[in-house]
């Protein structure tokens, strides 16, 4: 048995922020578009492409922490083979913070050679950090600025107003990151970001959201660390069923509070570096 879960989505505030991401994206040159290392395909936006238009844009696959570092190259790999450069980073431990200004500086050469042949001044390159709520921007941001100018939070949605910071003589950045807001079509894709907690203004029921977690464990072949932090098997168990018997044997039946403990555990890392997407094989 598969559980759905009941993802809502507000229309209204997805055209805003949406609005809102343009107007950004209008202003810049450069676009670093962030996107959780452990879904590097389920938290991309696909009209992302069609809004940044031809400005230069890196991906930025942050919680690297958060999956096997045996990861990096294929993900590396399979990004150049779609055209993309990625960059790996740890926004929260200032991990491939330079790279990224280093990557920025170049693009900004760029820029300022296309303005020189208009006869136009040199000036900084400015710079947006765009992403799904909740992936790490704002701590992004923290890094690239050096000191804590941006808000940071576990819960999704603190991001506030817009201003220019000025990184080095070369680099200007938005220090309000582009929220990218989601209309999730695809159902798969937003379980596992609701799973990762990659959403913004959606509810959903945490139980079903965690027993598709058991469920994708499974499938991908982690059940082991299910059975070594709980100490109960998945076995034949369906996601749900497994929830309901850890609920009876330990929480007094207490479903919700199961799965909020197993939905914690998971996005704290607590159960070990876990991805739940790989590469797609390519010839
Ligand atoms: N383990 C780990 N945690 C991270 C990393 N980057 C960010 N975080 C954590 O993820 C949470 C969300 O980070 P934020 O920077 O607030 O995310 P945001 O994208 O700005 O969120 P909104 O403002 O809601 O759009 C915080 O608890 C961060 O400490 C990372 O690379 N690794």
């Amino acid at each position: 048995m598969t559980f759905t879960p009941a993802i809502q989505w507000y229309p209204g505030h997805i055209a805003k922020a949406e609005r809102q991401l343009k107007e950004q994206l209008k202003n810049v040159d450069v676009v670093f578009e962030v996107l959780d290392a452990r879904i590097p395909l389920s938290s991309q936006h696909p009209q992302v492409k069609e809004w940044i238009n031809t400005k230069p844009r890196l991906l930025l696959l942050n919680r690297m922490d958060m999956i096997p570092s045996d990861l990096y190259t294929p993900w590396q790999k399979w990004f150049e083979s779609q055209g993309e450069r990625v960059y790996f980073t740890n926004a929260k431990a200032g991990k491939g913070v330079k790279e990224i200004i280093k990557a920025a500086k170049q693009f900004g050469e760029g820029v300022n050679e296309r303005r020189r042949d208009r006869g136009m001044m040199p000036r900084p390159v400015r710079a947006v950090v765009i992403g799904l709520p909740n992936v790490g921007k704002s701590a992004l941001i923290n890094r690239l600025v050096g000191k804590k100018a941006v808000k940071s939070a576990r819960r999704a949605g603190v991001t506030r107003q817009l201003q220019w910071v000025r990184l080095s003589d070369d680099i200007e950045l938005l220090d309000a990151p582009g929220v990218i807001p989601w209309r999730l079509e695809n159902q798969g894709d937003a379980v596992r970001l609701a799973i990762c907690e990659d959403i913004g203004e959606a509810s959903y029921d945490n139980h079903r959201v965690a027993a598709a977690l058991v469920d994708l464990l499974q499938e991908l072949d982690f059940s082991e660390v299910l059975s070594s932090r709980y100490g109960l098997e998945v076995g034949a168990n369906t996601g749900e069923e497994y929830l309901y018997t850890l609920a009876h044997q330990r929480y007094q039946g207490d479903l919700e509070r199961v799965a909020v403990l197993f939905l914690n555990d998971f996005r704290k890392g607590v159960l070990g570096a876990i991805p739940l997407e790989f590469p797609p094989y390519v010839d």
